[in-house]
């Protein structure tokens, strides 16, 4: 599959800067959904890879052009999933994650199993119709500290502990969170399958 430009279907600021990153190296020319004025997509659906597809869709449909799209979350052991495929909303509206940082550590309140981890399914469609869509997804794990820690990253980053590196998410230098994280993980996938001739 060869790709020379590709709107990124996210309006999230931290994912737009992560994925820009990894995507960097490709030469492939990468825009924002936003700088082509797409609109909202909806994220109804209850599985990380169908949210995806939809965005993924809805960008390229309204665009033209292929398109490239993360849904991802949290996974809180001791929480039974949550706040998963909600994790962007996971204390209502408008979507805030000083607020949602503090619901989840509310929620923690005396709980003694603290095992989380983060999971980002990426989706790549050459059109909105693509009966073929590039598919690949990853895992983070970690544990839920209740004292915020760092000034990087984003959404749950600053409570996200990895014991094997005693830091945060917020604390890791971008380009390690880049090598490292579900995100990571997932794009390194992707590339993998698109770079396979089909
Ligand atoms: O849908 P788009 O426009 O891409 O942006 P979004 O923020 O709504 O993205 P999601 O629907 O995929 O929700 C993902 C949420 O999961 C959390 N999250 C995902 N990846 C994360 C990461 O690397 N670090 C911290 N929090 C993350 C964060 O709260 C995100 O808002
Ligand atoms: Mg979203």
């Amino acid at each position: 599959m060869t790709i020379e430009r590709l709107v990124l279907a996210s309006n999230n600021a931290g994912k737009l800067r992560e994925l820009s990153a990894m995507l960097a190296p490709l030469g492939i020319e990468v825009v924002t959904q936003g700088s082509l004025g797409v609109s909202e997509a909806e994220e109804p659906h209850p599985t990380f890879v169908e949210n995806a597809l939809a965005k993924a869709r809805h960008a390229a449909r309204e665009t033209g052009l292929p398109a490239l799209a993360d849904d991802s979350g949290l996974c809180v052991s001791a929480l039974g999933g949550k706040p998963g495929v909600l994790s962007a909303r996971y204390a209502g509206e408008p979507k805030s994650d000083l607020a949602n940082n503090a619901k989840l550590i509310a929620d923690l309140h005396g709980v003694d199993d603290r095992r989380a981890h983060f999971y980002s399914v990426i989706v790549l469609v050459r059109s909105a119709d693509d009966p073929q869509p590039l598919i690949a997804d990853g895992e983070w794990h970690g544990e839920i500290i209740a004292q915020a820690r760092g000034e990087g990253g984003f959404g749950y980053d600053p409570h996200f502990f990895v014991p094997s590196l005693e830091q945060t998410a917020a604390e890791l230098a971008p380009e390690l969170k880049n090598t490292l994280s579900h995100r990571a993980a997932a794009m390194r996938h992707l590339l993998d399958r698109l770079k396979t001739p089909s």
